[in-house]
C-alpha cells in the first residue's frame, strides 16, 4: 500500500487543544438544543386558544422546531472529526454540521461548506493553502487519537492515494453491524470528486464492488441538500434502492449527516401502489425493458380510437340525426392535435364529434345554430344513441387492461409490435390476469403517461382548490414570519406553510412527492443502477425532467445472462444525452485475495467489462475452501459456518447459495447451528443468515460462506460476483463440484 503523505502518529498531549476545541463544540450544541426546546416549550405553552390561522401557525413553526431538534441530537456522535492547519497559521475545525457561537462567528465548518473540501482534496502535490491535515478520533466526547498528514513539499512527488489511512483502516476493519455507518471522516478524493459533483445533468458513477458507490450516493444527497437547499427542500431528493432490506441497511446514514428530508423507496414502490408479485423468464423482462416498447406502447394508444365503419342513424330528441364516418375521423384529428394524452384528449373528441350534429342538425331544420346552440348541445348530449356511437370510437382506457390485452393477443402485439421478432413476442405471451411482474412496472408508468387520468372532474377540481390554497398559505406564511420574526432565518415561508396544510401525521416535502404520480423531483439518487432498463430509466426520467441524477451501480454485478459492455447498454439511447460518467477504483471492503479471485471468476466467464476495482487493503487468510463428500451432503457446510462463528467475536456471516436453495440449507443448519436465521428472518439484525445473491446486493459481511459457486453461477455471471465479494474479512468457498476457473485454491 502507498504511503503518499508524511504520517506522524500523535500522542497524549498533542491533542490537548482539540479536546479544548470539541468541548467548545459540544458545549455550543447543548446551548442550541436547549434553545431549540425552549422555544418549543414556549410555542406548546401558547395552548390550543386563539384563531385558526393562529393555531396552525403555531403547530408550523412547533414542527419546524422538532424537525430541528431532532437533526441537532443525530449528530451528536463523532462531532468534529478533523481539522485543517493553514499556510496563514489559522485552523479549521471540520464536523458533521457547521456550528457558529452566540456572536455569529463560525466556530465548526460543515463537511459540506467549500472551505472544509480541502480536509479530503488537498494532497501533497497540490496542497492549496494546507499545512497539515488532521484526523481526529473521539469517542463519546472525548478525543482518543490523532492523525496528522504532512502536506510539505518533500512528499510532493508521489501519486495522489488515501488520506486519513489510520481512520479508514480503524473503519475498513470493524466489525459489521448490520447497519451502515456514514464515511464522513474519511471520504477519499475520488469519492469527494464525485459527491461534490455540479447538480446538473445526469452523473453516472461506475465503481466495482465495495468502492463506496452506496456510501458516496448518499453523501452526494447530503452534500446537494446542504448546497441547493432552498430549490431542493421544495422538490424533494428521491432515493432509489434494490429493496427494502436495502434501504434499511442504509437508514441510518442520512440522518447521521443532519438530513432527515430525503425519501427513499423502491423502483416497484415508486412506480406502482401495489406490489408485482409476478415472476417470469429472464428473457421476457429483458424484451419489456427494451427501449422499442415505448414505441410499441405508443402505437397501441394511438390505436385505440376507433373509425365509424359506415354513417349511423341516432335518435336525438324524437329526430333522426345522422353521424357520418368524417364527423369522427376530424374530431379524432383533432383531439390528436391537442397532444393530451389518450383518457384526456377524449374530452376534445367527444365535444368535436357533438359540434358536428349540432351543426347538421341546425343546417338540415334551417335553425340559427348560434341562437339554438345551448338547446340543441344539451338534446345531443342526453341522446342514448349519440353518446353511445360517439363514445365507442374513442373508449377509456387504463393502462393494466391495454396491457393485458397486448399480452393475451397475440394479432394485437404482431399489429403494434413488427419491431419485435416471433419469438419475442412470443416470450410477452400471457393469461390477462396473471399477476403483475416488475418489469410490468415501467410499462404502465409509460402507459400512465400516454393515456392520462381516467376523467375524474371531481379530482381534478380538488387538486385546482389545493393549488388555490396552498398560495393562500405560503402568502400568510411570509406574513407570520415577517410580523412576528419568529423564524429567525430559519425557517422560509414555503416549509412553513406546508406544516400549516399538513393534517394527520406530519409529512415532509419529498414525502407528498412520493405519494403524487405528477410529482417532478429535484433531484434522484438511485443505487444499483445497473439493474434499471431503458424502460425503467425513462420512468425515472418523467419525475426529474431536469434530468438532474445521481446513478451509482456497476455494470459487472448486473443480475441475469444478458451482459451490458456500457451504461448505454443499459439505459437505451436516451442516456447518451448529457451525461457524465466518473469512476470509482478502490474497494474498502473487500481483502485484495478474495477480489482478485472475485475478478479472475467473472473474467472465466467472459463478465468483465467495467473499471477493476483495486483493494485497498489484504487480511490474511481471507480466502479458504473446503469441498463437501457428496453433491447435497450438508455436513460439511454444518461444520464450517460452525466454526467460522465460533471464530467471530463479533459481526456477522452469510451463507450465499443459489436462489431456491435458501429453504433446504436453512432447514439444514438451523437446528445444528444456534444463531441461523432464514428466510423470513431479519436479515439485518441476524448473526447469521442464508440468502441468495439477489438478496444479497449491496449488503456486506464479515464472513461469507459460499456454497457450490457454479450453481450461484449458472443465473448468472453477476451474481457470482456479487456473492464472492461481500465479505470484509473471509471468503469460505464449500463446493462438491469442481471450483470455477478462475478460483484459485488457496495454499
Ligand atoms: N472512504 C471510506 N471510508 C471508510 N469506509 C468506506 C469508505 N468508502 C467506503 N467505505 C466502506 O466500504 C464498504 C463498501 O461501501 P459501499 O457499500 O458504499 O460500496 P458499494 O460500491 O456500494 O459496494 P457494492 O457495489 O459491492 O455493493 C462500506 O462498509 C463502506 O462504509
Amino acid at each position: 500500500m502507498d504511503l503518499t503523505q508524511t504520517q506522524e502518529r500523535s500522542s497524549g498531549p498533542a491533542w490537548a487543544d482539540d479536546q479544548a476545541f470539541v468541548a467548545r463544540a459540544y458545549a455550543r450544541l447543548d446551548e442550541l438544543r436547549t434553545d431549540y426546546r425552549q422555544r418549543l416549550a414556549e410555542v406548546r405553552r401558547a395552548g390550543p386558544s386563539g384563531s385558526p390561522q393562529n393555531r396552525s401557525e403555531r403547530d408550523a413553526f412547533a414542527a419546524h422546531y422538532e424537525d430541528t431538534l431532532a437533526r441537532l441530537d443525530q449528530v451528536e456522535n463523532r462531532l468534529v472529526f478533523g481539522r485543517l492547519d493553514l499556510t496563514d497559521t489559522t485552523r479549521r475545525y471540520i464536523g458533521r454540521i457547521g456550528l457558529a457561537d452566540a456572536e455569529h462567528t463560525s466556530l465548526l465548518i460543515d463537511w459540506r461548506a467549500p472551505a472544509a473540501q480541502p480536509f479530503y482534496q488537498a494532497t501533497a502535490a497540490h496542497p492549496g493553502d494546507v499545512v497539515r491535515r488532521r484526523h481526529l478520533m473521539t469517542r463519546e466526547r472525548h478525543v482518543v487519537g490523532a492523525e496528522d498528514e504532512l502536506l510539505d513539499t518533500a512528499a510532493a512527488d508521489l501519486p495522489e492515494g488515501l488520506t486519513g489511512e489510520g481512520a479508514l483502516f480503524a473503519a475498513m476493519a470493524a466489525a459489521r453491524e448490520g447497519r451502515m455507518s456514514d464515511i464522513v471522516a474519511t471520504i477519499q478524493a475520488e469519492q469527494d470528486r464525485v459527491i461534490r459533483a455540479p447538480r446538473e445533468g445526469v452523473l453516472v458513477v461506475q465503481g466495482g464492488p465495495g468502492t463506496g458507490k452506496t456510501a458516496v450516493a448518499l453523501h452526494r444527497a447530503a452534500y446537494l441538500l446542504y448546497t441547493y437547499r432552498e430549490r431542493l427542500e421544495r422538490s424533494g431528493v428521491l432515493l432509489v434502492g434494490p429493496s427494502r432490506v436495502f434501504l434499511r441497511y442504509i437508514e441510518q446514514v442520512l440522518p447521521s449527516l443532519g438530513e432527515t428530508d430525503v425519501v427513499a423507496t423502491t423502483m416497484g414502490e415508486l412506480l406502482a401502489d401495489v406490489p408485482a408479485t409476478g415472476t417470469e423468464p429472464e428473457a421476457a423482462a429483458e424484451v419489456k425493458g427494451r427501449a422499442v416498447m415505448a414505441e410499441v406502447l405508443r402505437r397501441a394508444v394511438r390505436a385505440l380510437p376507433r373509425p365509424l365503419a359506415g354513417p349511423v342513424v341516432l335518435d336525438v330528441d324524437g329526430e333522426h340525426l345522422v353521424l357520418e364516418p368524417d364527423d369522427v375521423r376530424r374530431a379524432q384529428e383533432r383531439a390528436r392535435r391537442t397532444g393530451k394524452p389518450h383518457n384526456v384528449a377524449r374530452k376534445t373528441y367527444a365535444n368535436a364529434a357533438l359540434d358536428a350534429l349540432v351543426r347538421r342538425w341546425a343546417q338540415e331544420k334551417g335553425l340559427d345554430e348560434a341562437a339554438e346552440r345551448d338547446y340543441l348541445r344539451a338534446s345531443v348530449r342526453e341522446s342514448v344513441d349519440a353518446r353511445r356511437e360517439i363514445n365507442l370510437c374513442w373508449m377509456p382506457t387504463s393502462p393494466q387492461t391495454l396491457l393485458r390485452r397486448l399480452y393475451s393477443d397475440p394479432a394485437l402485439l404482431a399489429r403494434h409490435a413488427p419491431m419485435l421478432t416471433a419469438a419475442e413476442r412470443a416470450a410477452l405471451r400471457r393469461d390477462p390476469d396473471a399477476a403483475l411482474t416488475p418489469a410490468d412496472l415501467p410499462l404502465l408508468d409509460e402507459l400512465a403517461h400516454l393515456l392520462g387520468e381516467l376523467e375524474r372532474p371531481e379530482a381534478e377540481r380538488a387538486r385546482r382548490a389545493r393549488a388555490a390554497e396552498r398560495a393562500a398559505e405560503v402568502a400568510y406564511a411570509e406574513h407570520a414570519i415577517a410580523a412576528d420574526g419568529l423564524g429567525a432565518g430559519m425557517v422560509d415561508a414555503a416549509t412553513l406553510a406546508g406544516r400549516f396544510t399538513e393534517r394527520g401525521p406530519r409529512l415532509t416535502t419529498a414525502e407528498r412527492a412520493v405519494g403524487d404520480r405528477e410529482w417532478t423531483f429535484g433531484h434522484i439518487v438511485v443505487d444499483e443502477a445497473q439493474e434499471l432498463s431503458p424502460m425503467a430509466w425513462r420512468a425515472l426520467l418523467r419525475r426529474c425532467p431536469t434530468r438532474s441524477m445521481t446513478l451509482v451501480g456497476d455494470l459487472d454485478q448486473r443480475s441475469g445472462h444478458t451482459r451490458a459492455s456500457s451504461w448505454s447498454d443499459v439505459l437505451g439511447d436516451a442516456a447518451r444525452e448529457n451525461v457524465r460518467e466518473e469512476v470509482l477504483t478502490i474497494n474498502y471492503r473487500t481483502p485484495a485475495s478474495v477480489m482478485d479471485s472475485a475478478a479472475a471468476v467473472l473474467r472465466a466467464r467472459g463478465g468483465a467489462h467495467a473499471v477493476p476495482a483495486r483493494s485497498a487493503r489484504d487480511v490474511p487468510d481471507a480466502l479458504r475452501t473446503t469441498r463437501l463428500a457428496a453433491p447435497g451432503d450438508l455436513d460439511g457446510l454444518v461444520h464450517v459456518v460452525s466454526d467460522e462463528l465460533a471464530a467471530l467475536d463479533a459481526g456477522r456471516l452469510a451463507v450465499i447459495t443459489a436462489p431456491g436453495r435458501t429453504a433446504d440449507v436453512h432447514a439444514a443448519l438451523a437446528d445444528r447451528v444456534p444463531d441461523v436465521a432464514g428466510p423470513g428472518t431479519d436479515p439485518l439484525t441476524a448473526r447469521a443468515l442464508v440468502l441468495d445473491p439477489v438478496a444479497a446486493k449491496g449488503l456486506e459481511f464479515d464472513v461469507v460462506v459460499l456454497l457450490e459457486p457454479e450453481e450461484i453461477g449458472a443465473t448468472g455471471p453477476g451474481d457470482l460476483y456479487v456473492a464472492m465479494t461481500r465479505p470484509t474479512k473471509r471468503l469460505h468457498v464449500v463446493h462438491s463440484a469442481d471450483l470455477p476457473p478462475g478460483l484459485v485454491q488457496p495454499e
